[in-house]
């Protein structure tokens, strides 16, 4: 028998309103004493006044309450909402009251819990949720809304539908062999195998676009010291988050700030210039600087306009695919800009601002090529990533053997590689589909 726990939904402090959650068996029974009163009709919002347990004459609130009978609650149980002030000695006395009724203080994430084990939420959706609660910028919203929607986990139920319909057909020549099986049986099963990994493929080839955009795309500022790369950064930011200087060696650590880039989520950081030094604390800048370079989606180049077209081999070096070239300082410089290594500098002044909206512009477009939009269904998690590439290697070697016995067992290792995706592994499908498909043994 399941507990009734209950947890304070909005976050901890002040607000005008606090919304607590309960959900269990003693749901009911509790929201009954509590409010002295029936039941309020369900998913109707009803003014209540809240008793104290231990004092039943004493009021702790004046609010709403909201009941949800099982099954069809978030939960899958019977839950209760309270809606009452958000003062921290209103949330305080409501919380003793419900633990005094023998109530438990939720775990974090216990309801989710509770509504993935009643089978309301696969494991695809219960992670959507938390990206939801977790997005910052449109198109994180977007893509975590779709995920909790289930677009991702229904695309994965079918191939895994398709693979148990195949182990179906599979199990049937080997366990059944002297029913009058249908014939052409066994064929089909690997077209269907084929087809099925070939999608896989197909959505696995993403660039990780939907790991990037549930994560943010890394961007590092690099460049010679004093080149204005934490003026860049602070320009960016639209506040002070750096120290400039006039003094060449002045970021050592390894500054971020995470930025909205029209609805990209972007991790900015601001780095050490880079220099062979004598000093073991810029050398040791310089390090994080490279290593952090290393691991980044994309790289802003701050060339020095002071010295231009002087340009420091450290920083040659650095240039590739991944980094948008800028020259600082136009403040200084007459006249149009040469390629630098085929790359067409944007030059900007990070003191004046000019050609910081260019700038923008190619950030955004740069993210836009390398971050899912968040209207497609995708992979967001490593997990994923993972399962399928399980699944398409189970795939490929059940296509290449002969025995059928082998080729079920290949088959089985790739519907259950899928099956933790969603985290609805059961043998009890392969039997349900064996005899709904074939009705042996009516
Ligand atoms: N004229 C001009 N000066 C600038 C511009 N951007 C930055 N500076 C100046 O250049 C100097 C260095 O700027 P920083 O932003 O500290 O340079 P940095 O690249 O972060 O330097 P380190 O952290 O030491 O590597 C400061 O004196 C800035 O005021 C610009 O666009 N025009
Ligand atoms: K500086
Ligand atoms: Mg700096």
């Amino acid at each position: 028998m399941s507990t009734t726990i209950f947890a304070l939904a909005t976050p901890a402090g002040r607000s005008g309103v606090a919304i607590i959650r309960i959900s269990g068996p003693d749901c009911g029974d509790v929201l009954r004493a509590i409010t002295q009163r029936d039941l309020p009709a369900p998913r109707v919002a009803t003014r209540r006044k809240f008793y104290a347990a231990k004092t039943p004459s004493a009021i702790i609130d004046d609010g709403l309450a909201l009941w949800f009978p099982g099954p069809a609650s978030f939960t899958g149980e019977d839950m209760a909402e309270l809606h009452i002030h958000g003062g921290p000695a209103v949330i305080a006395a409501m919380a003793e009251s419900l633990a005094a009724h023998g109530l438990q203080a939720a775990e974090p994430g216990a309801f989710t819990r509770r509504a993935f084990d009643n089978g309301k939420l696969d494991l695809t959706e219960v992670e959507g949720l938390a990206d939801l609660i977790a997005a910052e910028t449109e198109a994180q919203r977007r893509q975590a809304l779709r995920q909790l929607e289930g677009a991702f986990g229904d695309r994965v139920e079918a191939w895994r539908g398709g693979l148990l319909g195949a182990l179906a057909r599979i199990e049937a020549a080997i366990d059944f062999p002297e029913e009058d099986l249908p014939g052409g049986l066994v064929e089909g099963v690997d077209e269907a195998m084929r087809a099925i990994g070939d999608e896989i493929a197909r959505t696995l080839d993403d660039d990780h676009r939907g790991e990037r955009l549930r994560d943010g795309l890394s961007v590092v500022i690099l460049g010679a010291p004093n080149a204005g790369k934490s003026s860049l950064m602070n320009a960016l930011a639209k506040r002070d988050v750096a120290i400039v200087s006039d003094e060449a060696g002045t970021t050592r650590d390894v500054i971020e700030l995470h930025l909205d880039l029209g609805g990209y989520p972007v991790l900015l950081a601001d780095t050490a210039g880079l220099r062979e030094s004598g000093n073991k604390i810029e050398t040791e800048g310089v390090r994080r600087a490279l290593d952090r370079a290393s691991r980044a989606d994309l790289k802003v180049i701050v060339i020095d306009g002071a010295v231009w077209p002087v340009i420091p081999d450290a920083i040659r070096a650095q240039i590739d695919a991944a980094s948008i070239l800028v020259l600082n300082k136009a403040d200084l410089l007459p006249g149009p800009l040469q390629a630098i290594a085929g790359h067409q500098p944007i030059a900007i002044s990070a003191l004046t601002g000019a050609g910081l909206s260019d700038l923008l512009v190619t950030l955004k477009e740069r993210a836009a090529g390398l971050l899912a939009s968040g209207d497609q269904p995708v992979l967001t998690r490593l997990r994923h990533r993972e399962a399928l590439a399980d699944c398409r290697l189970a795939l490929s070697r059940g296509l290449a053997v002969g025995p059928v016995e082998l080729k079920a067992e290949e088959l089985r290792l790739a519907t259950r590689a899928l099956g933790r995706i969603t985290g609805r592994v059961e043998v009890e499908d392969v039997l349900d589909v064996i005899f709904r498909e074939f009705c042996i043994g009516k």
